[in-house]
């Protein structure tokens, strides 16, 4: 329901109201679920949006994760960040949880629970925000899939309201179609079809990420997200980091399913991540790959959150070793340990492998982050061994650089299938955290990527292809406008339609 707020501003008549109107900047209010994964393509849009010098932006969050977000702000932007109480304790969460990055896996279903409680605290900041503006509601809101909850609080303020999502519209559809419809429940077969999603043909039980495997619709897991998810279709609109020339199908099930425009404004990406917590400059990063030829190296990271187990990790290792390729490896514990812990080299990796490497420079180890969007942009680096988290992807395509994937959570299964069946850019070399890999198979795969084969080449072909299919979309040239930019002006657009609307409805008292 729209209310008409233009009616509580100071400006005397129409003409100043309009005069007021055209020299305000328009406000967008975002917020992003704690996470990592989410909090990070949030900031990316945020900041892209603050390039237009036409908004200013308020982004919404838990005070620690403001605290870590402030240097990432430029000084001169037109963000600001705003604390929203939040009491994790009260929810039998460790105190102080504020980012599921500080939390053990089997708490992470009541945290999805527990940010519910946010509803109160976001509609007074609405609510605020209406007063201090004189009564004007924001532009536009922009919030997680998790919180479509915040349709109902933008709309009782008649702002426009958007959903953000920082992943693909494929793997998105099918962790949306998996969770609401639960297919793998009731089926004897280790595979199924999505019912509302016959396109992305067979999903294996292997796919299913731990908890979506034990889902029976009464856990806290499918309890939540059977009833955050649907929430999304309230929206005026949903916003994807991706690219509708490579993502046709997925874009496609939220357009069927939501009958709501779905703009894809993607890559999103972050261009100069604050390297507060990068274990190597990306100066030395640069002058380690400098020494080593063109597309001989690859790259391994799984992302911001995810770890592969002990046995897996030695696997790994001793491929890595055997196939005799250069490499850069993200490290991190294994499973089981805390993330944030010192890496122990002598105890999870073969003995004496991390100075053999050194010593033949063949190898880099980098503790915890490295600089990927640098590396990855490096014409040494030949392929992305990666767990195929959107971000990432959407890095080493933007570079023209295949994937070698690793899916251990999320969606991150069904992104792999879209690159390998649908794309071709990507190999999967293993799944999930539990399986059994050998180091033979590994080998095996990773030269097939990197060296001269006809399957190398080929992938090496298709990603320079989707590189330039991705740079299209981004580009804004004389008359030409790509895919993404006309989005992205399609979404501003919505939301200046609903502004006028308003307006006009207030004009006339409807
Ligand atoms: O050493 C590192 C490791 C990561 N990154 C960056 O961190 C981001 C990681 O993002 P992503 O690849 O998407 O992985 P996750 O952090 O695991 O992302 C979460 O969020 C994504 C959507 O936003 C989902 O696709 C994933 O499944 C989910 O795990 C990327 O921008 C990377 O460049 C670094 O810069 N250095």
């Amino acid at each position: 329901m729209l209310t008409h707020h233009f009616f509580l501003s100071s400006a005397s008549s129409l003409s100043d109201l309009s005069k007021e109107m055209s020299q305000r900047k328009e406000s967008i209010v975002m917020l992003p679920f704690m996470a990592q994964g989410h909090i990070i393509p949030f900031l990316a849009l945020a900041l892209q949006l603050d390039q237009t010098k036409k908004y200013t932006i308020t982004f919404v969050n838990t005070s620690l994760n403001i605290k870590k977000l402030r240097p990432s702000i430029p000084a001169n932007s037109s963000i600001h960040l705003l604390e929203i109480p939040f009491d994790s304790s009260v929810y039998g969460l460790p105190p102080g949880t504020e980012n599921t990055d500080s939390l053990p896996y089997h708490l992470i279903a009541n945290f999805l629970e527990a940010s519910l409680s946010l509803k109160p605290a976001f509609r007074k900041i609405i609510s605020d925000h209406v007063e201090e503006q004189k009564g004007h509601p924001p532009f536009c809101v922009i919030t997680d899939m998790f919180f479509g909850w915040c349709a109902e609080i933008a709309h009782e303020f008649g702002a426009f309201h958007a959903i953000f999502s920082g992943c693909g519209g494929f793997g998105f559809a099918c962790y949306y179609s998996l969770w609401l419809n639960l297919p793998h429940q009731n089926n004897l077969s280790d595979e199924f079809t999505l019912p509302d999603f016959p396109e992305a043909s067979t999903i294996h039980v292997t796919q299913l990420a731990e908890n979506l495997k034990e889902a029976n619709g009464k856990d806290l897991f499918s309890v939540c997200l059977q009833s955050m998810l649907p929430e999304c279709t309230n929206a005026d609109g949903i916003l994807l980091n991706t690219v509708e020339e490579l993502d046709r199908v997925g874009l496609g099930y939220f357009r069927r399913k939501t009958g709501k425009p779905v703009w894809p404004i993607g890559p999103v990406l972050l261009s100069n991540r604050s390297q507060d917590q990068a274990a190597i400059t990306p100066d030395l990063c640069k002058h380690w790959l400098d020494t080593k030829p063109a597309g001989s190296v690859l790259y391994i990271s799984f992302g911001s959150q995810n770890v592969i187990s002990a046995s897996q990790m030695m696997e790994l290792a001793m491929a890595l070793e055997a196939c005799g390729k250069h490499f850069i490896w993200v490290v991190r514990p294994p499973v089981g340990f805390d993330i944030n812990m010192e890496f122990k080299a002598k105890e999870w990796l073969p003995e004496g492998f991390e100075e053999r490497m050194e010593h033949s420079k063949r190898g880099l180890l980098v503790r915890k982050w490295a600089p990927q969007v640098e590396i990855l942009s490096h014409k040494s680096v030949s392929a992305f061994l990666s767990h195929c988290g959107w971000n990432s992807v959407l890095e080493s395509l933007s570079n023209g650089v295949p994937l070698v994937g690793w899916p251990l959570a999320a969606e991150q299964f069904y992104n792999v299938k879209l690159l390998e069946e649908h794309i071709g850019v990507c190999l999967e070399v293993a799944r999930g955290k539990s399986c059994e890999v050998r180091q033979e198979d590994i080998v095996k795969k990773i030269m097939l990527v990197m060296d001269e084969t006809e399957k190398g080449n080929a992938m090496r072909r298709k990603a320079r292809e989707v590189r330039d299919m991705i740079l299209d979309a981004v580009q804004y040239e004389n008359d030409h406008k790509g895919s993404s930019v006309k989005a992205m002006d399609e979404f501003l657009d919505a939301a200046s339609l609903m502004r006028e609307g308003n307006k006009w409805a207030a004009d006339r008292g409807v």
